[in-house]
């Protein structure tokens, strides 16, 4: 019997082995613009989802909104599918030395959410797959692009730990932002932990390529015209990436 994905759904015939996960459903219209022979799934619940070629190779994208829970039902219902490679590709906010405008490969990341402890994670950083790790470096320097490559951290409270618009939410975000600068975190985002911690325990790879978007000291954030120039490229070296690994 072909399976079918509950909430994404899609059946089985619909998705490729290699996928990318993308928090905005705008970000996936986009990319499609870059995809041969587009195949756009029926969108449920907001979780947009296509597939179609990259250099030959077929790959899918799906899109999950914002956050680990939502993140994680995303990478195991295309698992649950058949999808063996995840890469996740967004934004991500900076600590120093990391400048915006740079691309980070997560070679670990470290869960401070909810939906890493329900996929067994134990309070340690979760490394990356090195297969991924391996082609997004390769294809960052093809591309010319600025990149580092290290620990990345994830969270659940957006304006609880990691960007502040309440006063009295100040000291604690500033905290938080020491705490990880302490720990050699170079960005904080809301997916790369969970999404590691699931893709190990269902036996799956995953890796994640995001640019630094938001400065977690100023709070300042890229201008709209630079993002689009930025996402552009995002999108051209994860999908080489991602067909490579
Ligand atoms: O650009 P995306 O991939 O959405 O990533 C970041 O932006 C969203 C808002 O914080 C979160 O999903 C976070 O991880
Ligand atoms: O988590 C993040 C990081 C950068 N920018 C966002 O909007 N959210």
């Amino acid at each position: 019997m072909t399976k079918r994905a509950w909430y994404i759904g899609c059946d089985q015939s619909e998705i490729a082995e290699r996928v990318l996960l993308i928090g905005d459903p705008a970000r996936v219209a986009r990319l499609a613009a870059q995809l041969d022979e587009v195949h756009w799934v029926k969108e449920n619940r907001g979780l947009r989802t296509i597939s179609g070629f990259h250099k030959g190779v077929r790959v899918t994208a799906s899109a999950f909104g914002m956050g680990g829970p939502i993140a994680t039902i995303a990478l195991h219902e295309l698992a649950n599918l058949g999808a063996t490679t995840f890469l996740r590709i967004g934004t991500s906010m900076a600590l120093p030395p990391v400048e915006l405008g740079e691309f980070l490969i997560a070679t670990e990341a470290w869960g401070q959410d909810g939906a890493s402890i329900a996929y067994g994670g134990t309070g340690d950083p979760v490394p990356a797959a090195d297969a991924l790790v391996a082609q997004l470096r390769q294809s960052v320097a093809d591309h010319g692009l600025p990149s580092r490559a290290g620990r990345f951290a994830s969270f659940d409270g957006f304006y609880r730990d990691m960007f502040s618009i309440d006063p009295d939410t100040q000291a604690r975000v500033a905290a938080v932002r020491e705490d990880m600068l302490r720990q050699g975190v170079l960005v904080t985002d809301m997916e790369t932990a969970p999404l590691f911690t699931a893709a190990r325990a269902l036996g799956v790879r995953a890796g994640s390529l995001c640019v630094a978007t938001v400065d977690s000291n100023t709070q300042r954030k890229i201008a709209d015209d630079e993002m689009a120039t930025l996402e552009r490229r995002l999108f051209d070296a994860a999908l080489d990436a991602l067909v490579a690994a």
